[in-house]
């Protein structure tokens, strides 16, 4: 297949702007041709060489957001949904295979980033969509552009799903009532049309995703709060609820809470509350799937290189890293003390766990306000590749435009309204989506688009860089049938007990 040359390149239009500002000054468009001619090739045409410094310097789209504003966006973008089933992975794999597991995904995470960064040096534009094309051609674009779009809005149908679920709770619990009455403003459907247009939609508007480094600030101090409560209801929850003991997946609708002593002495009940450090059982193969799911952020890794004031890679890998480190130790204290709190009864979304305790309890009542802020903030961020996604395949070559800014930001959110209004279900088909669209985007994508991308004048294809991104996608092809292949057993099976979440 022939590799499609730069000229594409520079039809990009990032982040809405066109032509102007994307060419090196003083670089004619015909000089663009050849990027990856070696000596055309320092990493790529679209840079300019920075006086002083080695360091390439993009010319594709000034960017102004500072390193802290990009770590706010980029944490924003990993932390979501993912949070709430992580105790479950931990319930199903224990303490020191979690550990083993989790510092794995993140690792290879980073590695991933680090190989679309490099891609994109010598593409010289920052675009996910633009990686497949250099790589295969338009096949190459849309693979990339569909993954895209799949796996985030699946993220964010799961997050408006949360809303849906948990907003009516909390307002019933705000206006003290027993039971849940007829009134809109319980209802969760029109809750979430209610979120989308006043909180949402507008932040979606914005025209770069630099202006939501605040919102994810906050979005993220949020759930730091959802963290150090996790944390204090470990010590406050007695072990076990008395549901716990009589079947740990059970019915829980009708729980007590027993106070700790009255077990205490029971062996049984001390057994149920010690950790377990290495576990397998069927749901140990959900384990991998929901840890890719948390760390995916890479569709919005490229727009926030875009838009980072004086990029370089180096800043940017910077950036990853210290977001991907955050957040991972956010989500092993948030699975730890969410299992050590529950061990085994913890349920695939930890929130529910916490409200058949006690739904009136005042500080779970802000923790789920606060997860409820969180996601809803971060709804934006995740939509923003999904519209390039879009802009890239249908309007590749037009000048930016605020009505179809406006109306694809529009149209995507109706329809996610409407599936999760009517179709909530069909988040179980988001479970396939998720175990074929995250190793897509985090391994396989990233490792094949760089092994094609990479001159072979630079690094031949026996590289090591090379055989290590060969082995980077057989590892993500190897996950994505596992996942595959357990979730259809489970399906056929019908004991599927995973939550609709992920
Ligand atoms: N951004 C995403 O696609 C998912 C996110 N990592 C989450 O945990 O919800």
């Amino acid at each position: 297949m022939e590799i499609p040359r730069q000229a594409e390149m520079v039809e990009l239009v990032p982040n809405g702007k066109h032509l102007e500002g994307l060419l090196p000054v003083g670089v004619s468009t015909t000089n663009t041709q050849r990027a990856e001619d070696p000596q055309h090739c320092a990493e790529g045409k679209g840079f300019l060489q920075k006086s002083s410094s080695k360091e390439p310097h993009f010319t594709d789209f000034e960017g102004k957001t500072s390193f802290g504003m990009s770590v706010f966006n980029l944490s924003n973008a990993i932390m979501g949904s993912g949070i709430l089933g992580l105790a479950y992975a931990m319930a199903n794999t224990g303490i020191i295979l979690f550990l083993f597991l989790l510092t794995a995904v993140a690792l290879l995470s980073s590695y991933s980033i680090h190989l679309l960064l490099k891609s994109s040096g010598i593409v010289g534009i920052r675009a996910y969509e633009q990686l497949g094309y250099r790589a295969f051609g338009t096949p190459g674009k849309l693979a990339a552009a569909l993954a895209i779009t799949l796996q985030n809005i699946g993220a964010m149908s799961s997050y408006l799903y949360i809303i849906k679920s948990e907003l009516p709770l909390v307002i019933q619990t705000f206006l003290n009532l027993e039971k849940p009455t007829s009134v809109w403003y319980m209802d969760g459907n029109y809750l979430v049309i209610l979120v989308s247009v006043t909180i949402i939609l507008p932040l979606a508007l914005m025209r770069q995703l630099g202006y939501l480094g605040y919102s994810s600030g906050f979005s993220l101090s949020c759930m730091v709060f959802f963290l150090i409560a996790v944390i204090y209801k470990k010590f406050q929850v007695p072990c076990p609820l008395a549901h716990n003991l009589a079947n740990a997946t059970g019915n829980l609708s009708h729980m007590v809470v027993l106070e700790k002593a009255q077990l205490q002495d029971e062996p049984e009940a001390a057994a149920f509350c010690s950790p377990s450090y290495f576990t397998l059982n069927s749901q140990t193969a959900y384990t991998i799937p929901i840890m890719a799911f948390a760390f995916v952020c890479h569709p919005e890794v490229l727009p926030i290189y875009t838009e980072l004031k004086d990029p370089s890679k180096k800043k940017m890998q910077h950036i990853s890293n210290l977001s991907i480190a955050v957040m991972y130790v956010m989500y092993f204290l948030a699975a730890l003390f969410g299992y050590l709190t529950f061990y085994d009864g913890v349920e695939s979304e930890l929130l529910h766990t916490y409200s058949k305790v006690d739904p009136f309890d005042v500080l779970i009542l802000c923790v789920r306000v606060a997860v409820l802020i969180a996601v809803t903030l971060t709804v934006p961020i995740v939509l923003f590749p999904v519209r390039r996604a879009i802009q890239q395949m249908l309007f590749q070559n037009q000048e930016f435009s605020w009505l179809r800014h406006v109306i694809i930001a529009t149209g995507l959110l109706t329809c996610i309204n409407l599936l999760v209004i009517f179709a909530p279900n069909i988040l179980g088909i988001f479970g396939i989506i998720g175990a074929t669209s995250a190793p897509c985007l985090i391994f396989i994508f990233p490792a094949i688009f760089y092994f094609r991308i990479m001159p072979t004048e630079k690094e031949p294809a026996r590289s090591i860089p090379k055989i290590l991104a060969l082995c980077f996608a057989a590892v993500g092809f190897l996950l994505m049938t596992m996942s595959l292949s357990f979730i259809i057993i489970d399906w056929v099976s019908g004991t599927s007990q995973h939550g609709g979440h992920h």
